[in-house]
């Protein structure tokens, strides 16, 4: 005890890191079974056993096609209005052979939904989990935080714990679990962990998101038209981050700063998604003025992030990572700010080869466009700022600013 005793002051900048929190690593992962969007209205009919309801095939068919008339013919586009060419699931007919009351939301299958969820959804994360951290390049047992989010899961001890065995976490490892956040939950957990990772020198924390729709799927149903937009976007997968300040060179590598975050409720939209657990599964409802709700409030919350950083910013000269909840989200959000084509190819891609994987999607985006800007790095330089957008019920806003660092290269 020979030193003086140190201030609050001095104990407290002691505790917190030197720098921005930034993104170590980044891993994806999905479920075998692959289903091509051309297929689905067929597939989900038949092993539904409602390939009476027409009229709702009908509508699913028509959310997934433009019909363009050439030559006088009727021409079909397909997949062109979703967006959509496939997506994956954990959900397959032998699954669905063993649980026929999953067709059915009227009857309490909540316990076999998730029985099944509570294995598959920290297994999955696991995965994606398992390649942020051979990016990252340190071991797993220098994980500090562990932050899980889902929709797929009603039980505690939760798949944050599971996640934590799987990997091998320290006992010491503080976790933090998100549960029903839907489309916003990547990016709530990415803000805690830059909060986490900032107010704790040396802390490294795992964001781990996870979504199988298994939780919500059921048969058509005349009068639910929010679960024929399920079965039109919904897929699943897991993300998984690894987040810290002050990287340790030569072993970790920056791939983007996060500059600021916030997160911003629209009002009087408390209806307009919404999703909810029942006997019989998860119940959803998603309105059909989402996008243009969207469209209307995105450019104030990028003004006020900018004007927060006191940096001027166009919107063209930025990189962007959007959640792609739908094609029309995607087009709305670009027509309001006036984006370049091609500026939100990351999340068009993504949406394109997975569909909408709720809360996971924004960590695809993410991997999705740091391998772009790598191969871009040849020609011209790329953005040197970006944003991350999520939403989700409330509705919620997510809005994280982006610094890239110049050390992509090899990514
Ligand atoms: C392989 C995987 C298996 C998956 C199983 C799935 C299981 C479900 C799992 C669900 C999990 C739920 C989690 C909930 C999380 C919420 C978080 C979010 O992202 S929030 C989600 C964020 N995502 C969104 O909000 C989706 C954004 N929307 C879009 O991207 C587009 O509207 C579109 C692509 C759906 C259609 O393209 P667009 O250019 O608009 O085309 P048109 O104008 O020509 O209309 C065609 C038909 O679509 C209809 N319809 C439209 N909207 C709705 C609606 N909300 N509602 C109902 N219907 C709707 C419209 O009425 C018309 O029908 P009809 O009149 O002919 O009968």
């Amino acid at each position: 005890m020979g030193s003086a005793p140190a201030t609050v002051g001095e104990i407290r900048r002691a505790q917190r890191a030197d720098g921005p929190a930034a993104v170590l690593g980044i891993g994806t992962a999905n479920p075998p079974t692959c289903v091509a969007q051309d297929d689905y209205p067929d597939y989900y009919f038949r092993v539904t056993n409602s390939e009476h309801l027409t009229d709702l095939k009908a509508k699913l068919t028509r959310i997934y096609y433009w019909n363009k008339r050439a030559h006088n013919e009727l021409h079909i586009i397909s997949g062109k209005k979703s967006g959509i060419k496939q997506r994956f699931m954990h959900l397959n007919e032998e699954l669905l052979a063993a649980n026929p009351d999953f067709t059915d939301r009227a009857l309490p299958s909540l316990d076999a939904r998730v029985d099944i969820a509570s294995a598959a959804v920290p297994e999955l994360a696991a995965s994606a989990a398992a390649k942020a951290i051979a990016e990252w390049g340190r071991p797993a047992t220098e994980i500090t935080h562990l932050i899980f989010s889902t929709y797929s899961g009603a039980r505690a001890p939760s798949a944050d714990r599971r996640l934590a065995s799987l990997l091998g976490l320290s006992p010491t490892v503080s976790r933090t679990m998100l549960n029903l956040h839907g489309c916003y939950g990547g990016g709530r957990s990415l803000q805690l962990a830059k909060e986490l990772a900032e107010n704790n020198r040396g802390a490294r924390v795992l964001v781990a998101c996870s979504e199988i729709t298994l939780i919500a799927f059921y048969g058509p149903e005349g009068g639910c038209p929010d679960n024929i937009l399920g079965q039109a976007l919904f897929g699943d997968g897991a993300g998984a981050v690894i987040i810290g300040a002050d990287p340790v060179s030569p072993v970790e590598r920056p791939l983007f700063e996060m500059a600021f975050a916030s997160q911003t409720t629209i009002p009087e939209t408390e209806d307009a998604i919404s999703m909810e657990i029942t006997k019989g599964g998860m119940e959803y409802h998603i309105s059909n003025q989402v996008p243009r709700l969207l469209g209307s409030n995105v450019e104030r919350c990028l003004i006020d992030a900018f004007d927060a950083l006191g940096v001027s910013a166009k919107w063209n000269d930025l990189f962007w990572a959007i959640h792609p909840g739908g094609r029309a989200i995607l087009d709305h959000i670009e027509g309001v700010l006036g984006l370049d084509d091609g500026k939100l190819a990351a999340s068009r891609h993504v949406l394109s080869q997975f569909g909408n994987m709720s809360g996971t999607t924004v960590i695809f985006v993410l991997d999705e466009l740091r391998r772009r800007r790598a191969a871009k790095q040849e020609g011209k330089a790329p953005e040197e700022w970006g944003v991350v957008m999520a939403f989700g019920p409330g509705i919620t806003i997510e809005t994280m600013v982006l610094h890239a660092p110049g050390s992509l290269e090899g990514n």
